[in-house]
């Protein structure tokens, strides 16, 4: 068998704090293969942030090891993109600008990075938008454009904290649907945090499950949902069935 592209064993991280130390992931092991969608979900404090930070290489792991692509991974490296819950763009620059930032901070070919930033707002749905401020956007739409930078430099990995958690139910489902033919169409290896158990089982081919802190890994779920997926296999009896599996392993439903 052929190693998995990331691999974790026994990752563990302890916060030193004002009081005592803080064991916010214990022993966490996993592997993941190379296109693979995979989601975090887990109660609130459990480590989620944490262990996406340590893929990220922003955070130091205690213990355990890290490796990406056979190697060691504890630094953030450019074929990895990370996105949060509210994209920070520029207020001062426009949005074609600030998707052109990760490039133009790699020193990466100007005129490919320039066409390659018409394509992604395009993919992501903001045609004829380069060319305004921020400020002029919806939050779905600074999302968008946060999606579009995430892409720009080409990373191979993405990692997503909970990306459209602040966006509102409506606009929150069409970008996953935007999200997963986007996946669908590049095939990253997207590590994606979320609290909405529906969204992990609609995007993910594996849900890892975590437990309450210290966040240990309380099981691994495949979603074997037929791909490519559009809305309609919330319908289907094995969505709901997953569904209910997960919330099972988190002791939602007492
Ligand atoms: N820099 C830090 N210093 C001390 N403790 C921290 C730090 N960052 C996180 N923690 C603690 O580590 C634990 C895990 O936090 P983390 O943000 O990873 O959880 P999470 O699962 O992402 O939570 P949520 O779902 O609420 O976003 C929490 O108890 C948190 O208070």
């Amino acid at each position: 068998m052929t190693a998995s592209l990331i691999e974790g064993r026994n990752v563990s991280k302890v916060y030193a704090t004002a009081t005592a130390p803080l064991v916010a992931l214990s022993d966490v092991s996993f592997g993941i293969e190379e296109g693979e969608f995979v989601s975090l979900v887990g109660p609130s404090g459990c480590g989620k942030s944490t262990l996406l930070s340590i893929l990220g290489g922003l955070e130091e792991r205690t213990d355990g090891t890290l490796v990406l692509d056979g190697k060691h991974h504890d630094a953030p490296r450019a074929d990895i993109g990370m996105m949060f819950q509210t994209s920070v763009l520029f207020p001062w620059r426009t949005v074609r600008e600030n998707v052109l930032l990760p490039g133009i901070i790699l020193g990466l070919e100007r005129k490919q990075q320039e066409a390659r930033c018409a394509e992604l707002l395009s993919m992501v749905g903001l045609d004829g938008f380069g060319e305004r401020y921020p400020s002029e956007l919806s939050g779905g739409m600074r999302q968008r454009v946060g999606l579009a930078r995430l892409l720009a430099h080409d990373p191979r990995v993405l990692l997503m904290d909970e990306p459209f958690g602040a966006l509102d139910e409506f606009t929150r489902e069409t970008m996953n649907i935007e999200l997963l033919r986007i996946w669908e169409r590049t095939r990253k290896t997207v590590i994606f945090v979320t609290h909405n158990i529906g969204e992990a089982v609609f995007l993910s081919d594996r849900v890892f499950v975590m437990t309450p802190r210290p966040g240990r890994l309380e099981g691994i779920v495949e979603i074997d949902l037929p791909r490519p997926r559009r809305t309609d296999v919330m319908r289907d009896p094995r969505y709901a069935e997953l569904v209910f599996e997960i919330r099972g392993m988190l002791g939602v439903d007492h």
